[in-house]
């Protein structure tokens, strides 16, 4: 990985704090990317990407399919490698070093379109999995826990169930209140509402909001633009690997400046 200090010699923030890597951040700064470029194989996914997210920003993340948006929150948890530029989450420089990318895992929760839940676990085993095993906590300090997140979701009935008993969007609720469960400060979330059906996407909308509300730092890569406007403190356009434009709601949708995010608006709203 590259290992220019682009942030470390821009930053100008009095009261920043310099990581063990050398890279400087702002104590209100959650995510810090910088020149970060991707590659599958031959194929540059990721171009030049710089993007700074504050403590308790909602970030929406839209664009047409292909245009990198699941791989930059998947490189933010380091479920994808980035080969240039530098990530820095929660203070953390993401690297190579395993117990840097376990230390990661544990502050973002990704909550991702297929649930991925334990079909042969219940819902509270599947909440509690890795509290206890990741977070080595007490099974009945871990269960209560999971408790409170499941009633957070609306959802507690629900718990000694198996996911295959539940419809998606009470698995995608489901799938939240497990994020929750790690106590994380970042939660990323991939399309959390398009493989549901219509009638189901509210419900799981209501939890994001919920959530939002809460001050959690939120990056979503979601198509639902009224979530966007209803939440997002900025719009993020995303088009071939590259960030095209950012701004906040109103702005975005009302004044987009590139041409090419007038189109994409053009094609999702009616
Ligand atoms: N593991 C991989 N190996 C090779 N190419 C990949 C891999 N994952 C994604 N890609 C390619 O990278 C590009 C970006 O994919 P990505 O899933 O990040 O896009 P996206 O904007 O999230 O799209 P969508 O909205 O359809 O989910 C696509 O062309 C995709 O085919």
């Amino acid at each position: 990985m590259a290992s220019t200090n682009v942030a470390a010699e821009s930053a100008k923030d009095a009261g920043s704090a310099i990581d063990k890597s050398g890279f400087q951040v702002s104590d209100d700064v959650a995510i810090q990317i910088v020149g970060m470029n991707k590659w599958f194989g031959d194929f540059h996914v990721l171009r030049d990407i710089n993007l700074t997210v504050h403590k308790g920003e909602r970030i929406v993340i839209c664009g047409p399919s292909g245009s990198g948006k699941s791989t930059l929150i998947r490189c933010i948890n380091r479920l994808e490698e980035h080969q240039a530029g530098q990530i820095v989450v929660d203070g953390i420089e993401l690297s190579d070093d395993l117990k840097k990318i376990d230390e990661i895992r544990r502050e973002v929760g990704m909550v991702f379109q297929h649930f991925n839940l334990f079909p042969h676990l219940t819902i509270l085993q599947n909440c509690t999995l890795a509290p206890i095993w990741v977070r080595k906590m007490p099974r009945r300090e871990a269960e209560e826990a999971a408790m409170t997140y499941l009633e957070r979701v609306k959802i507690p009935e629900q718990a000694n169930k198996y996911p295959g008993q539940l419809s998606g969007g009470q698995q995608q609720r489901v799938a939240i209140a497990r994020a929750l469960c790690m106590n994380p400060r970042i939660m990323l979330f991939d399309e959390p509402t398009s493989a549901l059906d219509p009638e189901m996407i509210k419900e799981v909308l209501d939890v994001m909001v919920d959530l939002a509300q809460s001050g959690m730092t939120m990056i979503c890569v979601t198509h639902e633009m009224g979530f966007a406007r209803q939440v997002a403190n900025r719009v993020i356009f995303m088009d071939e690997g590259q960030i095209i434009e950012q701004n906040e709601p109103e702005e975005f949708f009302t004044n987009p400046k590139s041409d090419r995010t007038k189109l994409f608006l053009s094609q999702i709203l009616h």
